[in-house]
């Protein structure tokens, strides 16, 4: 099939077609990737498309991908509003195109000319700075306030923040590679690279049935997040307007990121049983601690239950009980978050972690109380240390005919 023929009905097949009916497409897409619907021989993994079109991005629902690039961009002094508008039309032709398996009308190098779309998406935020450097500070909604110094906090601020924040994110890294410089040559004489940071899930089809991925200290991540399709789903992770939350990004989110570095020697050197009550879950099946014989990885956590010697047995600083929204005022987040490893650090221990990720609909009760908590109480604290961070608001999906961010700089 060449490149161009891709379509979303040879990926889904019937069984996918009725799933669009019920969900955004773009959900559905990736959805049927994982949700057990029978896959055609060769080339699905490629042709997966997720489209740009949405109420909102592409990127934050879709489960993810096995690739992503994470990049911030700087905008040149003077841009002003005009030259934001003319960045984000230029981006968003290019962001429909590829995502649908076509080659970038200017600047693209070809380097990914034989792939399908391999669910490619391009998830882009704003970052506190832009809106008094393009003339847009009545704009700038409170809860983009930056965030606060955390206890412990390492931050190295040129990988942090940023004037404009992409997620790129594809089942094939040559795909995501390619549509980031793409972007940035889009973005020459507006907009320069800040920081770019490389990081991998679980490729699809890696285990014999669909489940949810580890992090690199092996525990199974990203259970107890909130679902589609739950009650009050919506109200956690995305805008709505009202109160001083702005007309302007109903529909988008707020993005937290972090580059939390994995302390893997310490961690690696902690007997099995001691690393499950630093998370409070069991490492093999991700199953919580205290849980009745025959638990699993969706077994509800019982926070109050207690081992044979009448203790608690999730402890009383385990990930779990200190991040769980019962105990920071219902606080809660979509965490989306990837490995990285980039070889050995300078004393030879390895610079690997987590790119933490979290959509919300407000950081000031999603991120912000829970990192509080943890960074006092949390038992795993003593095996990590955040590197680098960033607030985006994540702008509102686009609709046919229109682009990236025209809320903002239109409306
Ligand atoms: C401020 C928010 C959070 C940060 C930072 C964070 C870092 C972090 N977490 C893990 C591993 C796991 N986290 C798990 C659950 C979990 N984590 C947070 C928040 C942050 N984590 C929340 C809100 C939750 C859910 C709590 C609940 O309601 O049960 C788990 C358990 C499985 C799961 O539910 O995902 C693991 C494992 C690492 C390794 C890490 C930093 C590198
Ligand atoms: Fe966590």
């Amino acid at each position: 099939m060449g490149r161009t023929g891709f379509t979303r009905r040879a990926l889904l097949g019937t069984a996918g077609a009725g799933l669009l009916a019920g969900a955004g497409a773009g959900v559905a897409v990736a959805y049927a990737r994982t949700g057990g619907v029978d896959e055609p021989a060769g080339g699905a993994l490629g042709s997966a498309r997720v489209p740009f079109h949405g109420e909102h991005q592409a990127g934050i629902l879709e489960p993810q991908q096995a690739r992503v690039q994470l990049a911030a961009f700087d905008l040149v002094d003077g841009l002003g509003r005009d030259g934001l508008r003319s960045l984000f039309q230029r981006w968003s032709k290019a962001a429909e195109r590829l995502t649908a398996g076509e080659p970038a009308e200017e600047f693209d190098n070809q380097v990914a000319l034989d792939a399908g779309p391999c669910s490619l998406t391009l998830t882009v935020g704003v970052g506190t700075p832009l809106f008094d450097k393009a003339g847009l500070a009545d704009r700038r909604p409170a809860a983009l306030d930056p965030l606060p110094a955390f206890p412990g906090d390492a931050l190295d601020a040129a990988r942090s923040d940023g004037d404009l924040f992409v997620q790129i994110g594809a089942d094939d890294a040559l795909v995501a590679v390619h549509a980031l410089r793409v972007l940035q040559r889009l973005a020459a004489g507006a907009a320069s690279l800040r920081w770019q940071s490389a990081g991998f899930a679980r490729t699809p089809g890696a285990t014999a049935r669909p489940m949810t991925g580890r992090n690199l200290m092996g525990q199974i991540d990203g259970t107890n997040n909130p679902r589609p399709g739950e009650d009050g789903f919506a109200a956690k992770v995305f805008c709505a307007p009202g109160g001083d939350r702005p007309d302007w990004l109903a529909g988008g989110s707020y993005l937290v990121f972090r580059r939390i570095r994995m302390l893997l020697d310490h961690w690696e050197a902690l007997p099995v049983d001691r690393q499950e009550r630093v998370i409070g879950r069991r490492k093999a099946d991700g199953a919580p601690l205290g849980a009745p014989a025959g638990a699993g990885e969706h077994t509800p956590v019982d926070l109050a239950a207690q081992g044979p010697d009448g203790a608690l047995a999730i402890p009383a600083d385990a990930h779990i009980r200190v991040a769980a929204p019962a105990a920071n005022g219902g606080a809660a987040m979509l965490r989306r978050g990837f490995s990285y490893h980039d070889g050995p650090a300078a004393d030879g221990s390895p610079d690997a972690g987590l790119l933490f990720l979290a959509f919300q609909a407000d950081p000031r009760n999603g991120f912000t109380p829970v990192q509080r908590k943890l960074s006092r109480g949390d038992g795993l604290s003593r095996f990590l240390r955040h590197e680098a961070s960033g607030l985006y608001a994540v702008l509102p999906g686009v609709p046919a005919g229109g682009y990236l961010g025209q809320q903002l700089v239109d409306g």
